[in-house]
């Protein structure tokens, strides 16, 4: 860790992938958050690494490799935000280094590549991993999980989410709108409801023309929980109008709603309007501001409480059923096995 001066300790970081989220994690380290500074980075795309971190720090250091990366003497810990299917190799490589690294969701994905780095994370003895689910930082998602374990709305027994993206790209295809997109809501809902998940099914309505080949899309996929609370999240990534997430829950007593961003509404050539953002990194700017503080000062501390590899294997496990009731259309069971002392 680098001092400017005594008051100021620095976490040196360096990160793996910089693309959309990537820049964004180097320009919020740079300019919004304190206590770190980017010292690294490494991409497939070595020219846009260089693109992506010259405006923040123009010494920072690219690396071909990205385990070249997380060697590097100068570098503390590690923000992995490649794809997700490179995740796995890399959190492994830098638990062996020993040194606090940052993933971007999903962990992995496949069960096998989430159970080895759990057991590589218990052989160091110490949590060095946190994922980088952000929506339980959100402050709407806050004020929601409180009123309900506050029992204002009595007991939840459902709950209706909408996660819609305004489009996406030709290389997303049917099973990522599991892993990378309804994974958020498998993280999220079992925090909110404190519960677990049993089963998952998913049905296909009628097809968007906006979509491609290779993509289904929209799909509605149903959960169920150990207490018998019944969940559906519409998944729409082509849905044109804009970036929009929602959650119901329904209780005994009554009913709570995420709240929508905040937005001016205009009064306007006979018109009353309010505009709906369209990007993820201004739905949930604070969240991910509050979630990469919170990693650099666990890495300052020396003790992570961000969310953990074990919430990152128990999303997958759930994911793999919904990947699998995609393809039966049958109610896939969920096991949750329970978590080692270090995670609880
Ligand atoms: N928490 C969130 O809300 C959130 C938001 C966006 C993205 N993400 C996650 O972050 C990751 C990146 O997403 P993105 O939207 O920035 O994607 P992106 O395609 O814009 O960027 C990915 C980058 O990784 C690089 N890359 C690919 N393979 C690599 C490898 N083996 N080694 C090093 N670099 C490699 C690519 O060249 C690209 O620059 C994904 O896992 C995604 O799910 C999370
Ligand atoms: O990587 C992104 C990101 O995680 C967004 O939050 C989600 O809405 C998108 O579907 C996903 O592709």
């Amino acid at each position: 860790m680098t001092t400017k001066n005594p008051q100021e300790i620095k976490l040196r970081i360096g990160v793996i992938g910089t693309g959309a989220i990537g820049s964004d994690h180097i320009r919020r380290c740079t300019h919004t958050l304190s206590g770190a500074e980017i010292v690294a980075v490494s991409d497939v795309n070595t020219e846009n690494a260089k693109k992506a971190v010259t405006p923040y720090n123009p010494n920072a250091r690219v690396y071909e490799s990205g385990h070249d990366l997380i060697n590097a003497e100068n570098v503390d810990a590690v923000i992995i935000a490649s794809s997700g299917q490179t995740h796995a190799e890399y959190v492994l490589s830098a638990i062996k280094a020993g040194k606090y690294v940052f993933c971007e969701k999903p962990l992995a994905t496949t069960i096998e590549d989430c159970q080895n780095i759990i057991q590589a994370e218990q052989d160091q003895g110490r949590r060095l991993v946190q994922v980088g689910f952000m929506r339980p930082y959100d402050k709407g998602y806050r004020e929601l999980k409180k009123i309900i374990s506050d029992g204002i709305i009595g007991s939840p027994l459902m709950v209706h989410a909408v996660h819609r993206n305004q489009k996406v790209g030709e290389s997303y295809v049917t099973h990522m709108s599991i892993f990378e997109t309804l994974i958020h809501e498998l993280d999220v809902l079992r925090w909110l409801l404190n519960d677990d998940y049993i089963s998952a099914q998913v049905i296909f309505p009628r097809q968007t023309n906006y979509t491609h080949e290779k993509l289904r899309d929209p799909q509605i996929v149903l959960l169920e929980t150990k207490s018998g609370i019944r969940i559906d999240v519409e998944v729409f990534v082509n849905c044109q109008y804009g970036y929009d997430i929602q959650c119901s829950v329904v209780g005994e007593k009554g009913t709570a709603n995420l709240p929508d961003p905040a937005a001016v509404s205009l009064r306007l050539g006979e018109k009353l309007t309010t505009s709906i953002l369209t990007d993820w990194k201004d739905r949930f700017i604070e969240a991910y501001d509050i979630e990469i503080q919170e990693f650099i000062n666990g890495c300052l501390a020396g003790q992570l409480n961000g969310p953990s590899t074990w919430n990152g294997y128990v999303a997958a496990i759930a994911a793999v059923a919904c990947v699998k009731a995609q393809d039966t259309l049958a109610i896939e069971p969920i096991s949750i096995p329970d978590s080692p002392a270090m995670y609880k």
